[in-house]
């Protein structure tokens, strides 16, 4: 299935009520489970990967396909690992080529029984519960920052807590703020100190808590109205005082055209001429922002140098070569140095017609969403399987019919 989005007359002033987070959803879920809450969490994700994990806690089965959901599946290894029972976690083709060895390394040493069912170091794993053994671990934090989010959930309620000690460059450093942060709102309080995170042996206080929006999901609303004539979006839904890594994403839209106001809980985005001349930025705290940011510099003609960008290859899709390929189909030529690195310094090549690009998506939501605002520059875009933003983004679709795109099948 393909979506063919026009731009129509522009993009029209509008108020849009942004998902909430999904990676705070998760998070709270899984705390809320350890605290024992007899809380609802309020305004839940309506994300796929929200959605997986629900199912999980509701479900009276052992076996859970979590699909495409990195965090799910992160978040879930460790926490089934001490919860008795005999449990099985699969997911999407693409989720049994994500490396889970880190976690389940780590895991096993704090007593845990995981098995893989098919590839040693990937998914699906099974899982037998028991009582883990606090102490000192040792973990990479190289490859992905939900290794270390899914052991600190998990730590306070293990005999005599932990200490992670963190190897290698820590990647995604942002989301361990994050999950520490909400840690602390459930009564956990951490150090952390250098590589170092010391955790308590401590019971979770069940609190009501409430899930804000989602600053990634803004994103695609700052392309959008820096690719623009003159776009105003008010946006429902976001705190200013987050702790998402992305919300850095209104200081970074400064120099590439799109000016933040925040007033009664309203986010207005303004279009405003771009001064950036190139956009040279390390994405190790913001990898969910890459896509936006090249798509953004191609489409404003602004030559950039991204690095920072090791995690993106093991994500729901190889994000780096996704990127190439996808911005060659509109004329542009990237390039990489294959492990963590993106470069434009404004080559092109020649397209027949830039109207008739389709783009495709590898079951990866960030394609679909951040290729769309192309048809405010190209007056048209086709994206290929275009439900895929259902993974965080389920009314992305609706909402740019909102602010007077023509989306149709
Ligand atoms: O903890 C989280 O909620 C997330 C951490 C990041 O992953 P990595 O730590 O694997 O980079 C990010 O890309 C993902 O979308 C959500
Ligand atoms: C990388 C992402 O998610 P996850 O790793 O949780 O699948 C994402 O949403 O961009």
């Amino acid at each position: 299935m393909q979506y063919t989005i026009q731009s129509g007359t522009g993009l029209k002033a509008a108020r849009v009520a942004l998902p909430t987070s999904k990676s705070i959803s998760n998070r709270a879920l899984i705390i809320n489970a350890l605290a024992y809450s007899p809380y609802e969490i309020s305004k839940l994700s309506d994300s796929d990967d929200t959605h997986v994990m629900l199912e999980v806690f509701n479900s009276n089965t052992n076996h859970f396909d979590i699909g495409a959901a990195g965090t799910s599946m992160r978040f879930l290894t460790a926490y089934l690992s001490k919860i008795v029972g005999e449990w099985e976690l699969t997911g999407s083709s693409r989720m049994k080529q994500r490396p889970i060895g880190v976690l389940v390394d780590a895991l096993r040493k704090l007593g845990a029984n995981i098995d893989y069912i098919e590839n040693e170091g990937f998914p699906p794993l099974r899982i037998t519960g028991c009582s883990l053994t606090g102490g000192e671990l040792e973990l990479a934090g190289n490859i992905s920052s939900q290794y270390i989010s899914a052991i600190l959930m998990i730590a306070p309620t293990i005999t005599g807590g932990l200490t992670i000690r963190m190897t290698g460059e820590v990647v995604s450093k942002p989301y361990i703020h994050l999950t520490l942060k909400l840690m602390e709102q459930y009564g956990v309080t951490c150090q952390w100190d250098g590589n170092t995170i010391v955790i308590p042996e401590c019971p979770y206080r069940a609190v009501p808590f409430t899930v804000e929006g989602d600053w990634s999901a803004a994103s695609y609303w700052y392309e959008m109205v820096a690719l623009s004539d003159n776009g105003c979006i008010d946006l429902e839904g976001l705190y200013a005082d987050s702790y998402q890594g992305d919300s850095k994403v209104a200081a970074l839209f400064e120099t590439l055209g799109v000016h933040t106001t925040m007033k009664d809980g309203i986010t207005t985005l303004t279009k405003v001429p771009v001064t950036a001349s190139r956009f040279d930025y390390d994405f190790a705290d913001q990898p969910d922002l890459a896509q936006t940011f090249a798509v953004t510099c191609c489409m404003l003609n602004v030559p950039f140098s991204f690095a920072g960008l090791q995690t993106l290859r093991i994500k729901e899709s190889d994000r780096i070569y996704a990127l190439i390929d996808e911005l060659a189909k509109l004329g542009f030529v990237l390039t990489t140095n294959g492990t963590d690195t993106l470069h434009w310094d404004g080559t092109t090549c020649a397209v027949s017609d830039v109207r008739q690009v389709v783009v495709a998506t590898y079951k990866d939501h960030r394609m679909a969403m951040a290729f769309a605002p192309v048809a405010l520059v190209n007056g048209q875009i086709l994206i290929d399987d275009p439900k895929v933003v259902t993974k965080s983004y389920p009314k992305y679709w609706e909402h740019l019919k909102m602010v007077g795109m023509q989306v149709a099948e």
